[in-house]
């Protein structure tokens, strides 16, 4: 491979999140979480496993930033969690929540690495989903505070902000299919609790221009469709499929519509919605994040309601969580986005696997070669992407650490840096070490 070079200026980190590496969830004045309440109801999670220690980063923070230090990481994207600084989700502040970010901000600066923070990762304050949750209209209020409680606290040190993390996420796993907290099985809900998503997206939006100086975007997970047939059948869920996952976000936040196959997708679930509600989705935008994992070759079939899923491809390489290691489908992703919302700078804010890790070796080694080949690949499509034209200011590595990986536990490991969950001792795997020289070389040694 010739040698790469990215652009000046382009920004490599690694992200994570607050539920899933933080532990101590009530800590220090903060309230219960949707998923504290979920992890902690029987048979929601695999083995049981909860977010009470997790990786103890809240905790054991400043050892984790010595660690990003010591790799090299120019940036660190992680996220707040609400019921930390709202515990009861609106009202009183609970400083001590404020106050654990502020150190963990000045100590990334201080280290010199550049925070990303992520308003919302999945965590709503369990006393709002009292009140109706994202159901209810009153939740794009709730997280305009919440966002303006961050805002004024530590504007003037983060300079990247975002407001949600994959809505599509949070509504397929939390609503529809229940697999995610707070683990509803609604096709009437689901439309709903994504509209109000993207509601409070725009009213956090407008709340940071009037507050903050700097940035703030969205990031959204997608991935290419690509129908497994030239059917009509398998052409028209293809469809369907990519209006769902990758236009339902998207084209509201930055094109004020929404696309016509949701209609389609949820029939008389499907509201009208209300121009003014379009208009405050659609804010002006610093970047869109993109959150990276695989492709999807689809086809018709009888889930409900998109009636289209992926084909199994006999002859891919597939990782612990089922999903493809198809790279190029970044690249296409990538461009895609231009083509359709223009030249909006976009940050790589999540891409990396879980494949079956050894144990620490004599000596302190994790050898993870899958893990490798598969960020050497997606980094070098995230470099196809620039070479066409795209606007790539940044690439996040999912994940820093081993973590909580929501309702499979901490059974799958996508980590740079092993966490032996019994002794909290973290050992940096082969790819921590070589993601390291990528970061110094700027990409050349890709
Ligand atoms: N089929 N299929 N398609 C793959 C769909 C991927 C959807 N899951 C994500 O994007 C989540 C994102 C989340 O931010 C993080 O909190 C999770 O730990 C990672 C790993 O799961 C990813």
């Amino acid at each position: 491979m010739s040698q790469r070079t990215f652009p000046d200026g382009f920004l490599w980190g690694a992200a994570t999140a607050a539920h899933q590496i933080e532990g101590s969830p009530m800590a220090d004045g903060a309230g219960p979480s949707i998923w504290t309440r979920f992890a902690h109801t029987p048979g929601m999670t695999l083995n049981g496993d909860t977010g009470d220690v997790a990786c103890d980063h809240y905790r054991r923070w400043k050892d984790d930033v010595k660690l990003m230090r010591e790799l090299g990481l120019q940036a660190y994207r992680f996220s707040v969690s609400w019921s930390r600084i709202h515990p009861e989700g609106t009202g009183r502040v609970n400083q001590a929540g404020v106050d654990f970010y502020s150190r963990l901000v000045d100590e990334l600066l201080e280290n010199g690495i550049e925070p990303l923070l992520t308003l919302y990762h999945w965590d709503l304050p369990a006393a709002l989903e009292d009140r109706g949750g994202w159901l209810n209209r009153d939740s794009a209020d709730w997280f305009a505070e919440y966002g303006s409680t961050m805002y004024r606290a530590l504007d003037g040190r983060v300079k990247k902000w975002v407001t949600l993390n994959e809505p599509w996420v949070i509504t397929d796993g939390g609503y529809l299919h229940g697999a995610l907290a707070p683990g509803h099985r609604s096709k009437y809900e689901t439309p709903i609790a994504s509209h109000n998503l993207m509601r409070a997206h725009g009213a956090a939006v407008k709340a940071y221009r009037d507050i903050g100086k700097h940035e703030i975007g969205l990031v959204v997970n997608i991935e290419p469709k690509y129908p497994a047939s030239d059917s009509a059948e398998d052409t028209a869920a293809t469809k369907r499929a990519h209006a769902y996952m990758n236009e339902q976000y998207l084209d509201p936040a930055l094109l004020g519509r929404y696309p016509p196959e949701l209609k389609e997708i949820f029939g008389d679930a499907w509201p009208d919605w209300a121009a003014a509600d379009l208009e405050l989705i659609r804010q002006q935008l610093d970047f869109i994040g993109i959150n990276y994992y695989t492709r999807s070759v689809t086809q018709a079939n009888d889930s409900y309601p998109l009636k289209a899923g992926a084909v199994r491809q006999p002859l891919g390489t597939y990782t612990e969580t089922g999903w493809e290691v198809y790279p190029k489908g970044l690249t296409d992703l990538l461009v895609w986005v231009k083509e359709r919302y223009g030249d909006i700078p976009m940050y790589i804010t999540e891409n990396g696997a879980a494949f079956f890790d050894p144990p620490v070796a004599e000596g302190g080694r994790v050898r993870d070669p899958l893990r490798m080949d598969y960020l050497q690949k997606h980094i070098g499509a995230v470099h196809d992407a620039i070479q066409a034209g795209c606007d790539i200011r940044g690439y996040m590595l999912w994940s820093l650490l081993d973590n909580l990986e929501w309702s499979l536990g901490y059974s799958k490991r996508f980590g740079m840096v092993h966490v032996n969950y019994g002794t909290q001792e973290r050992t940096p795997k082969d790819s921590a070490r070589w993601y390291s020289k990528v970061i110094a070389s700027h990409g050349a040694s890709l």
